[in-house]
């Protein structure tokens, strides 16, 4: 093995890998001048399902586990990994990857929905790994620092995005449960000394049900206990169900299933239930005897019931039909289709949904293809406020104007596991009435208690001291780097997030905070103050814990660029390495859609390109390699031309798009190093390059076209065909020939 610094570059799926099929032959050649070595690590979900199931492989079929090795390499003082987005999968698009595997040859066992046997738990057990976020938290080894940079920010003011003009009459509104939430019920200590806890349940007849047998506490830690009424909840989908029945507005579900892979699951296929109530009381039986779960969507059930004989079928099909004449409209993810809303649960996504819904002037999409006012329905009240917050604020001050509205940069809290990212595991559908407790496993004592029902969803999450520290010190650290005020997103009325701020005010201590603006605010407050900031072009940094972390970093950045995949994101790894995850979006499916039927990529890698450039810088500095150093410099400016000369992907097929795209990094990236004076040798080896690329420009953009407009083959969705998608994202021959010949 070489010895020579190496950066990490994660395959993944969907858009960013179609992507990386072009990008990654420009990284290895531009960094090979510098003597860096760059290695791919597949995360994708295909990989990761390969990955669990050796034994049922050929020796040629099985992969390494590349994500556990990946953790590890998170621990290590060197690491340096570009991480993409990646798929997190939900239960149909798991199903939907095995089968393509099985299809391809792979002796995958089917995924027992239904497990009954030992065997059948062990295997579902087994595939619930890949399933949900399943990437993020094993190699988010720190905490997340996004923001737009500055000539981002500045290309975006020059160069505003639409934004959708909002009335103060919009009847658009947030609904949220007001009891019988996480919020309402929820209790935290900070645990002192390190001990085993578990959660059990206490039933009233005394027996006592262990759910999870150990969870294992480091001092200093704080837990919480929460649950969500299964009957509040269902007392409050009916409610809304019929008031935008009543008032007329389109109904609409807003849940991260990914993310909150355990429960979000459950709160939207009650959602579903409720709406279809009438036809699944009908048809209960049947539809249990066919194993319809409607937590993983409608999806499920039409799949489910194809085979039924006709008459059947199409019984069932009128009364859901006959449920949807008494029930508002409801909000569609792809009106030309017939896809709603309830298709599947993580079709529409509260992160990325709730800012496009608000960037649209407060509209979704319709069944006749129109946007229309909605109730956005976010049952869990914890985060559902701020939103309602934003809209408010948008009814008064009307919508966001990117050329003069300030930047709301992110200091996340998510390491080693924190909060929501832990909760995966200790996440219960709570099985029968009960006193749900964490107790101290070695002296019983009884840590918290919740009197729980059958059906409540109860859950621990977890936040290890030392996370917490480096949180506090890169606010402060960004507060300080940045000049901006620092606002602790914190609510003293929540328990958990009392715990934090007894932390935080006890950490700050720890910094010279002298001349730095730093506040603690409850989350709507903190979104006030922040939004009359932003009205006024001034910038602020919201420091949050995990859920608002991933919720404010699409908000802003899709209000001021257009997209949060214009983000710098990046984790400084706790260990002394660093992760570059590139923007704070996701892997964009619809684009996948695009290049199969008209093989236009529109896919942006401006994320990658940025995330590049820190990665090398940092390489550059902890290595003492200046090459690294001028690499990473003229990236950055590389990335200014391609926006200012607007190269960036156009969504339009025949135009521009991610290829050409990065040809245009290409070119500027050697045009860049040839002009440099910092290092003679990196000038001389690029100039070539930049002139080939240059001269050449014309026949390698027509090759890039002369593709477009027709269905392009990738032989398979989530394991494509590497020769077929090499094939595509490299159809220029004129400029792989060019890269090729660099340094021969
Ligand atoms: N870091 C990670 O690993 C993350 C992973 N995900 C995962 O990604 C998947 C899809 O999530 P979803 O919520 O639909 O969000 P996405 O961010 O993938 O999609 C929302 C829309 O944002 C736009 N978009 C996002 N990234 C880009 C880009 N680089 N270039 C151009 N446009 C972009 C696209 O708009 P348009 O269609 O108008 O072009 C896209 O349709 C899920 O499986 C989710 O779990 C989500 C977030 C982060
Ligand atoms: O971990 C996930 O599933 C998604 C994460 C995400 O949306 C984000 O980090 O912004
Ligand atoms: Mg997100």
């Amino acid at each position: 093995m070489s010895s020579n610094p190496t950066i990490i570059y994660t395959l993944t799926d969907e858009a960013p890998l179609l992507a990386t099929h072009a990008f990654l032959p420009v990284v290895s050649t531009f960094t090979k001048a510098a003597g860096i070595d760059v290695v791919s690590s597949d995360i994708s979900v295909a990989a990761r399902i390969l990955a669990a199931f050796p034994e049922y492989l050929t020796p040629e079929q099985r992969v390494p586990d590349a994500l556990a090795e990946l953790g590890k390499k998170t621990l290590e003082p060197d690491a340096n990994i570009i991480k993409l987005p990646n798929i997190s999968a939900s239960v149909g698009q798991l199903t939907a990857a095995i089968k393509e595997l099985q299809e391809k040859g792979y002796a995958l066992p089917d995924y027992p929905a239904d497990a009954r046997t030992d065997e059948e738990k062990a295997i579902k057990a087994r595939y619930n790994k890949c399933i949900g976020s399943a990437v993020n938290p094993v190699l988010r080894e720190g905490n997340s620092d996004r923001r737009a940079p500055r000539a981002v920010k500045e290309y975006a003011r020059k160069n505003p995005h639409s934004m959708a003009p909002w009335s103060p009459a919009s009847r658009t509104h947030v609904s949220h449960m007001t009891h019988g939430d996480f919020y309402h019920g929820e209790k935290s200590v900070t645990v002192q000394g390190a001990r085993e806890v578990k959660m059990e349940l206490v039933t009233p007849s005394g027996r006592t049900v262990v759910l999870k047998p150990k969870v294992v506490l480091q001092d200093g830690e704080i837990i919480d206990s929460m649950f969500l009424s299964r009957k509040a909840l269902l007392a409050f989908y009916q409610e809304q169900i019929d008031d935008a029945k009543e008032t007329g507005v389109m109904f609409s579900l807003h849940v991260k299933a990914t993310m909150m892979k355990v429960s979000h699951p459950i709160v939207f296929g009650h959602c579903v239930r409720m709406f279809y109530k009438e036809a699944f009381d009908k048809h209960a039986a049947l539809l249990d005897s066919l194993g319809v779960n409607v937590n993983n969507g409608m999806a499920d059930l039409h799949q489910k019931i194809a085979n039924l004989p006709a008459s059947q079928r199409e019984e069932i099909e009128r009364d859901l039909h006959a449920c949807q004449e008494h029930r508002p409209a409801l909000a569609m993810v792809d009106s030309a289709k017939g896809i709603t809303n309830f298709h599947s649960p993580n079709d529409v996504i509260v992160d990325a949904s709730m800012p496009a819904m608000i960037r649209a002037g407060g509209k979704m999409y319709g069944a006749d293809g129109r946007l229309k006012e909605v109730k956005a329905v976010i049952p869990e009240s914890t985060f559902a406020r701020i939103y309602q917050e934003i809209i408010n604020f948008c009814k008064w001050h009307g919508a966001f104007d990117p050329k003069t509205m300030g930047t709301v940069p992110n200091v996340g809290l998510m390491a080693q596991q924190a909060e929501e990212y832990g909760s995966h595991d200790k996440t219960f559908e709570v099985p029968e009435a009960g006193v749900a407790n964490i107790t101290d496993v070695a002296t019983g004592e009884v840590l918290l208690s919740q009197n729980v029902e059958q059906g409540d969803i109860w859950r621990m999450c977890q936040v290890k001291d030392a996370a917490i520290r480096d949180w506090v010190k890169l606010a402060v650290t960004r507060a300080r780097n940045s000049g901006m005020p620092a606002v602790f997103w914190l609510d003293p009325y929540r328990p958990h997030e009392n715990e934090l701020i007894k932390k935080v005010r006890t950490y700050l201590k720890d910094h010279d905070t002298a001349g730095l603006d730093i506040q603690i605010m409850s989350q709507v407050r903190a979104m006030r103050y922040t939004l009359e900031r932003v009205k006024r072009g001034l910038d602020t940094i919201s420091v949050t814990g995990n859920i608002l972390r991933d919720y404010l970093t699409d908000l802003f950045p899709i209000m001021e660029l257009g997209t949060s995949a214009k983000m710098l994101s990046i984790v400084p790894l706790m260990a002394g390495g660093g992760m570059y995850e590139t923007g704070a979006g996701g892997s964009a499916p619809k684009h996948v859609q695009q290049l199969t039927e008209e093989n236009h990529l529109r896919w942006d890698s401006l994320g990658e390109f940025l995330a590049l450039a820190v990665s090398l810088e940092d390489l550059g500095i902890k290595t003492g390699s200046s090459k690294a150093k001028v690499l990473a410099q003229t990236l950055d400016a590389a990335t200014g031309k391609l926006l200012d000369n607007r190269k960036s992907p156009s969504p339009k097929t025949g135009e521009l798009d991610n290829r050409g795209s990065q040809f245009y990094l290409s070119l500027y990236w050697a045009q860049e190093l040839a002009a440099q004076t910092d290092d003679a040798e990196l000038a001389a080896y690029f100039a070539p390059l930049a002139k080939t690329l240059l001269d050449n420009e014309a026949t390698i953009l027509a090759e890039l076209l002369a593709v477009q407009g027709k269905p392009a083959d990738i032989g398979g969705y989530y394991k494509a065909d590497e020769a077929k998608v090499t094939a595509v994202m490299r159809p220029s021959a004129t400029f792989n020939a060019a890269l090729d010949s660099l340094g021969k």
